[in-house]
């Protein structure tokens, strides 16, 4: 049975009878939160998208002992309270001088890295870096940890009693504060009404308490046929998913909220903007790939049989272009685009909606190997012939392609040319030519690739016809260091949908403190789209909820019971160093963990034939690689991976084999595609060749955040390492996630030194992550 409740965040007044209620309930506790309550007690929303709280239900607390804290007190009573002097010595000496641009990128991205190395030579960015390794005098806390302070510690929370104080207390306008006055360049405007707005207003839907699973408009599906899917989806996903699969609450709330009853997305209510939320390993991929692969093939159905409502309605900007997508998936990296786009394929082999992934963005380009679209087509053409016709093109349709995933970057080279960015252009480069001109200059960043810099491809994708935008891993995607990129593309495609956006530059993007600012900004207008956009990811941090409130205040937010948790199925497990070697550390628990896999092989039979595999997450990319080459001197076969290894620059998750998970299906089926261009076809999971032998077959992953988001790793991962204090709890959450996927067993290991002087920052790891296990 459903045991917990599930979160349903909705924001449209116009809204079934219980939204308006929620509304009004949720203003209604606003009320009386900044009032104090009415009759000496305080009223708080006790789920929302922070780890503390465990109910759904709007409560009356009692007055708890926090408040009696003066306002502008920390009010927990479990920290030291930091002196002057104590302040002054950890700035000074005891934390290690940190290069937080480049160390923190949680999810490097090469496009993301090489703008990161940019900012780094701006001498006001490098100040930035320094303060931000300064500690946040008021709470004690680093300044860089505190920019994901949106996963909180529950116990934390427990004691201050209230979660207001988290968002509309001190801590809140101070961390906000904090954070935009550490920032370079001019002071950012807020618009402090819409801000405030959403701090108070979160309604919330209790879906799945136990009373209330199956009575009337809350009834959530309990299998994939209510609402109807097409046969040819429902019988992809059973093949996927196996027969007796059941939607987990995202997809059950999904299918609720996106389609109606008849398995349609409702044509007549304008465009819908989405948040789906929940833990990782939770199924938001196909939460979010039903509506929309539905909706897609219905409407070509449609068009189909009335041949007066054509599928394009809306003209085409500019010249025709040969791809014209009807659907868009933004990932932040390219594995995860890869992946995304084999598991869309893998449920379309009956309806054939044509998927194809943009993913060739490591590989250096040239003119010669850089396919066109056309090219690109007629490739396509020729698989359709030989082929089961997965690709199959109909050069007429003006649909060669359905659905196209990628980054936002690499997608927006293909709208606008590759070296869109780049200020010269106008010719295409001769090679020859490139070279003489840029002899005794110095290149860099992309100017050091042929072809690069001087030139400008043409545009491949047209964006008149794209009617859904998925942004996966939201969070990231939004952050302030991606949202130029990703808003730039939506924008775009506003743009070429005949209603543009207004575009903010990129210094007003970031979310608003509501504390800092006074003057109305133009950026909190909200953001209508020209068409369907759904946000997903597995955490919230207040950075993309503020976001969303400024830009988004319609958009329907859709949250688990357990969102911010660590999946239940995953264990959690503290390492202590010894003290010696920690390379020598992680080896004996590397071996240990074999040990015990193999006095286990007699009863079950673990991945590829009794020995698990372990993924491990370091800081940096030079630990990555000083440990690949302790393990492999010591015979343990390991594969490690950083944003600048050579194997991902191969333009195919081959690096990841025998570590990704491979359906059964789709995977394998597809694994003929055909490879093209800027594109990748092949399957996103190719499956690996079998070794018991961790000495000849790699059984460890060594890798940074890198590899943390979205990637549907395979259930032999049965163990996480993580051998460096993790920056913060989302980061944290997002590696522990790769394994206890789905359903299935999994052990985090937390290496850190538990005992004796210099343990309190581990320790406070140990209490930060112990509040995000699930009940
Ligand atoms: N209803 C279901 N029943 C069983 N398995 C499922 C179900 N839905 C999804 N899965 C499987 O769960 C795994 C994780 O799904 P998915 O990658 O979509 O999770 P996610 O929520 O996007 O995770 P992350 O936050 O890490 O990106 C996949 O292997 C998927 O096939």
């Amino acid at each position: 049975m459903l045991r917990s409740t599930t979160s349903q965040l909705c924001s449209k007044a116009d809204h079934t009878s219980r939204s308006l209620l929620l509304h009004t309930s949720a203003s209604f506790s606003a009320q009386l939160v900044r009032s104090g309550g009415r009759d000496g007690s305080r009223t708080r929303l006790t789920k929302d998208l922070n780890p503390g709280s465990r109910s759904t239900n709007l409560e009356v607390a009692p007055k708890s002992r926090g408040q009696d804290h003066p306002r502008g007190k920390h009010p927990s009573s479990s920290r030291e309270p930091f002196t002057q002097d104590s302040r002054r010595s950890i700035r000074d000496d005891s934390r290690p001088k940190r290069n937080f641009a480049r160390d923190s990128v949680p999810h490097a991205d090469p496009e993301y890295v090489s703008t990161v190395k940019k900012e780094e030579r701006n001498p006001s960015f490098r100040r930035w870096s320094r303060q931000k390794n300064e500690v946040n005098e008021r709470t004690g806390r680093w300044k860089s940890e505190e920019e994901f302070h949106g996963v909180r510690q529950r116990d934390a929370t427990k004691e201050r009693g209230d979660k207001e104080t988290m968002r509309d207390g001190n801590r809140y306008s101070d961390h906000h504060r904090d954070r935009q006055n550490d920032r370079p360049g001019p002071p950012r405007r807020v618009d402090t009404s819409s801000t405030s707005k959403f701090r108070n207003a979160i309604p919330i839907v209790s879906e799945f308490s136990e009373t209330n699973t199956t009575t009337g408009s809350n009834e959530l599906a309990t299998t994939f046929t209510s609402p109807p899917l097409m046969p040819g989806i429902l019988s992809c996903l059973t093949d996927v998913l196996g027969p007796r699969a059941t939607p987990t609450p995202i997809q059950a709330l999904s299918m609720k909220w996106l389609l109606n009853e008849t398995g349609q997305v409702n044509p007549s209510s304008g465009w819908k903007q989405f948040l789906l939320a929940s833990e990782t390993g939770s199924g938001k991929s196909i939460a979010y790939l039903l509506p929309v692969l539905q909706n897609l093939k219905q409407s070509e159905l449609d068009a189909a049989s009335s041949p007066r409502s054509p599928l394009i309605t809306l003209p085409q900007a500019g010249p025709r272009r040969a791809l014209n997508p009807r659907a868009l998936i933004l990932a932040p990296t390219h594995e995860l685009a890869r992946q995304l786009a084999g598991f869309a394929k893998s449920l379309l082999h009956e309806v054939k909606l044509r998927v194809l992934c943009a993913s060739r963005a490591n590989v250096k380009s040239s003119k010669e190997h850089d396919a066109t679209a056309r090219q690109m087509v007629s490739q396509f053409n020729a698989s359709a012939a030989e082929k089961s016709g997965e690709f199959e093109v109909k050069e007429r349709s003006g649909f060669p392609v359905d659905v196209v995933v990628g980054t936002p970057m690499k997608l927006l080279e293909m709208v606008k040319g590759r070296g869109w960015d780049r200020k010269e252009m106008d010719v295409e480069p001769d090679v020859n030519e490139l070279d003489s001109e840029h002899i005794g200059k110095p290149r860099r960043g992309r100017d050091k690739m042929i072809g690069f810099g001087k030139w400008r491809s043409q545009p491949e994708m047209g964006l008149a016809n794209v009617e859904w935008v998925v942004v996966d891993e939201a969070d990231v995607l939004f952050d302030p260091d991606f949202q130029e990129t990703t808003r730039l593309l939506l924008a775009d495609i506003s743009l070429a949908r005949g209603h543009p956006v207004p575009i903010s530059p990129a210094s007003a993007l970031s979310p608003s403190p509501p504390s800092a600012a006074t003057t109305p900004s133009t950026t909190s207008t909200p953001l209508d789209y020209p068409f369907n956009l759904i946000l997903t990811s597995a955490t919230i941090p207040t950075a993309l909820a503020t976001y969303l409130d400024t830009h988004h205040p319609k958009m329907m937010r859709i949250a688990s019971p357990h969102l911010h948790h660590l999946p239940k199925t995953l264990q959690t497990e503290y390492v202590n160093w010894t003290g010696g070697n920690k390379l020598a550390d992680i080896e004996r628990r590397i071996r240990r963990v074999w040990a015990e896999d193999a006095s286990m092989a007699g009863f079950n039979g673990i991945g590829d034939g009794g020995l698990s595999k372990i993924l491990i997450f370091c800081n940096k990319s030079s630990k990555v690689d000083e440990l690949g080459r302790y393990l492999e001197e010591r015979n343990i076969k390991n594969i490690a991976l950083s944003s600048t290894s050579d194997q991902r620059k191969r333009g195919s998750n081959h690096h990841l084999d025998g570590f990704l998970r491979v359906r059964e299906t789709g995977a394998k089926e597809s694994e003929g595609a055909p490879s093209t261009g800027s594109t990748e076809t092949s399957p996103a999971v190719p499956d690996t060749s079998i070794s018991l032998d961790p000495k000849s077959s790699p059984h460890v992953m060594i890798t940074t955040s890198l590899l943390s988001r979205g990637l549907d790793f395979s259930p032999s991962i049965r163990h996480v390492f993580i051998v460096d204090e993790p920056r913060n709890m989302i980061d944290f959450l997002h590696r522990a996630g790769r394994a206890g996927r789905a359903g299935e067993k999994g052990k985090v290991v937390v290496f850190g030194k538990m005992k004796g002087r210099g343990s309190s920052k581990a320790k406070d790891v140990r209490k930060r992550v112990g509040s995000l296990v699930p009940h």
